[in-house]
């Protein structure tokens, strides 16, 4: 009798895996079981979702009763069917007993509330995150920006001298109190351009919520207390940044998609008497300026109903002072500065208006070599069309002359400002009052007379180049200072007459300002060195120097179109 024995498993032959420890049957049970998870499936979800893990193993340890289940699940019913009537119950409160405002972040008010919270709030306090800004440290005797560095942070040891690290409060939300009244500060970050409408210039996300932007909330059912904190905030950034101005720059570029934005840097004052310039004008139109922003200049304008604005125009060569006199007006003035370069060509109509509704009321505005920003005679309606050819029918010379004007030449971009949306931003309805407008030319007789007329550009003032007396001043500030600071050798008496030497060696009305400056910034504060060299420089330069400003030789002047009020 023979015994059949079961045949040897193949090594190919599919035998179910049996779990150490497990006999066949409870694995042939567990197969059948609804809802079985076979086990090398659970350790790659546990691997995915450790969290999964977790759960599965405080229940295990918790063994809960079928009773305890039931009440954990009637816990989370109730806290599903509760949860809205919360949501709603918290959104009549903040509705009937809060107020807010919102503020884009490239709004200057954006800038001071968040200076302040970074100053008062997140420096002065267990905070726990922030956001750190660098930036090029522009005056190391900056008290303001000293007190914002994270040096001053609790805990924190980092004390840079070289960079300006700037604490700002972060993305998110921060409960703070001013007195006994409790504020929400909200800072929302942006997502990518591509969902987002545009409100106002600002982003929207779809949920209406504005992006980058701050929002302040508090008790009450007037914003007058939110006013009050942006006040504050204004106050704290004239008392803190005394010694700087802000200088904003409009945005623009492959970054800024709708080129709406102010970008700003802070930078140490310049000093009015660092300008060399005719000191009649000079102190002329600074008055002109001081008066603009008196109590009863704005008065004037408010009682004669004339828009509350003023505009310059500073024409004449490359490098002889407008953009650095109108930095240290803004600086005198205690205002900011914002500059627009209509020339880079990425800057629309809607951009430009947009960019002017964003501005303060007080603050200086520099449309900088408008000449070259395209916006000349040609783009004037009323100005002559093109020549067509006289050779063509014409019904062809017709045809010709109702086309658009050609394509910019190779390498110019065409400009996206129109005469008409500059003069629409600059003094349209809309536009924001109690700003100073200069704008900078090379050549102003190229701009539209609609540009220049009385009303937008008040005041014209020619920047010649450097008389005797400002080559004097001039080697006194470059050289003179220096040399008496770290050469004990040097007299005050022994300066002046190097200073009047140096003026007669360098040929009246030829050279800018900028060129005097960067020679006598190559001879390193060394008095005698630019003695020496300055005939072979003037000999060196002059030719071209003449051929480049034959005609405009003179020193500055300034023509008063209308008198100030
Ligand atoms: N009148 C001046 N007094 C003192 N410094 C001057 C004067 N003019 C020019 N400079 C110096 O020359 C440099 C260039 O000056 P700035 O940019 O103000 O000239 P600009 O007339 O505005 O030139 P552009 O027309 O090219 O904008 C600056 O560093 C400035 O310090």
């Amino acid at each position: 009798m023979t015994m059949a024995t079961p045949p040897a498993p193949s090594a190919n032959s599919i035998v179910p895996q049996i779990a150490p420890g497990n006999d066949t049957k409870l694995w042939s049970e567990s197969l059948d079981t609804p809802g079985y998870i076979p086990r090398h499936m659970k350790r790659s979800a546990s691997a995915s979702f450790p969290i999964l893990e977790v759960i599965q193993r405080l229940l295990h340890r918790l063994k809960p009763s079928g009773g305890d289940l039931e009440k954990i699940l009637a816990l989370i019913g109730l806290y599903q069917a509760v949860r809205p009537v919360y949501n709603h119950l918290k959104d009549f409160c903040i509705w009937a007993f809060t107020v807010q405002v919102t503020i884009p972040e490239n709004d200057p008010v954006a800038k001071e509330v968040l200076a302040w919270m970074g100053s008062e709030v997140i420096l002065n306090s267990r905070t726990r995150s922030a956001m750190l800004v660098t930036g090029g440290m522009q005056d190391p005797n900056d008290d303001f920006h000293r007190r914002m560095m994270m040096s001053r942070g609790p805990g924190v040891g980092i004390d840079r001298v070289d960079d300006e690290v700037l604490c700002l409060p972060p993305i998110g939300t921060r409960l703070f109190w001013l007195g006994f009244r409790p504020f929400i500060f909200s800072r929302r970050g942006g997502h990518s351009y591509r969902n987002n409408s545009v409100m106002a210039g600002n982003l929207v996300d779809d949920s209406g919520q504005l992006q980058n932007s701050l929002t302040l909330m508090t008790l009450g059912w007037s914003l007058k207390s939110l006013q009050d904190f942006t006040e504050l905030c204004h106050q704290f950034k004239l008392e803190n940044l005394t010694g700087t101005t802000t200088v904003y720059f409009a945005g623009g570029g492959q970054n800024d998609p709708y080129g709406d934005g102010w970008k700003s840097v802070s930078k140490a004052i310049r000093k009015l008497d660092t300008i060399d310039m005719d000191e009649a004008v000079k102190s002329d139109l600074i008055r002109d300026a001081e008066y603009y922003y008196s109590d009863q200049s704005r008065q004037f304008f408010a009682d004669c109903g004339i828009p509350y604005r003023r505009g310059y125009l500073f024409h004449g060569p490359p490098g002889t002072g407008k953009s650095s006199f109108s930095a240290a007006l803004a600086g005198h003035l205690g205002c900011d500065i914002y500059h627009i370069n209509l020339a880079t060509g990425d800057i629309s109509d809607g951009g430009l208006h947009r960019l002017f509704l964003g501005l303060p009321r007080k603050c200086i505005v520099v449309i900088e070599d408008i000449d070259s920003a395209g916006i000349g005679r040609e783009h004037n309606s009323s100005s002559k069309p093109p020549p067509v050819a006289p050779d063509l029918t014409p019904d062809l010379q017709g045809m010709l002359s109702g086309l658009p004007p050609p394509p910019p030449p190779m390498g110019r971009r065409r400009n996206m400002v129109t005469l008409s949306g500059l003069l629409n931003a600059i003094d349209g309805n809309a536009s924001q009052e109690g700003r100073l407008l200069i704008m900078t030319s090379n050549n102003p007789d190229s701009l539209d007379a609609a540009l220049t007329r009385p009303g937008r550009i008040d005041r014209k003032i020619y920047f010649g180049n450097m008389s005797k007396t400002a080559g004097k001043s001039i080697f006194k500030r470059l050289i003179g200072r220096s040399a008496l600071a770290h050469d004990a050798a040097f007299t005050m008496a022994q300066i002046e007459q190097y200073a009047n030497e140096f003026a007669d060696k360098v040929p009246a009305n030829t050279f800018t300002p900028a060129q005097v400056q960067n020679f006598l910034q190559g001879c390193r504060g060394d008095p005698n060195k630019a003695l020496e060299e300055i005939d072979a420089w003037v000999w060196e330069n002059q030719a071209s120097a003449t051929t480049a400003t034959k005609h405009t030789s003179h020193t500055s002047t300034s023509e008063s179109l209308v008198s100030n009020p």
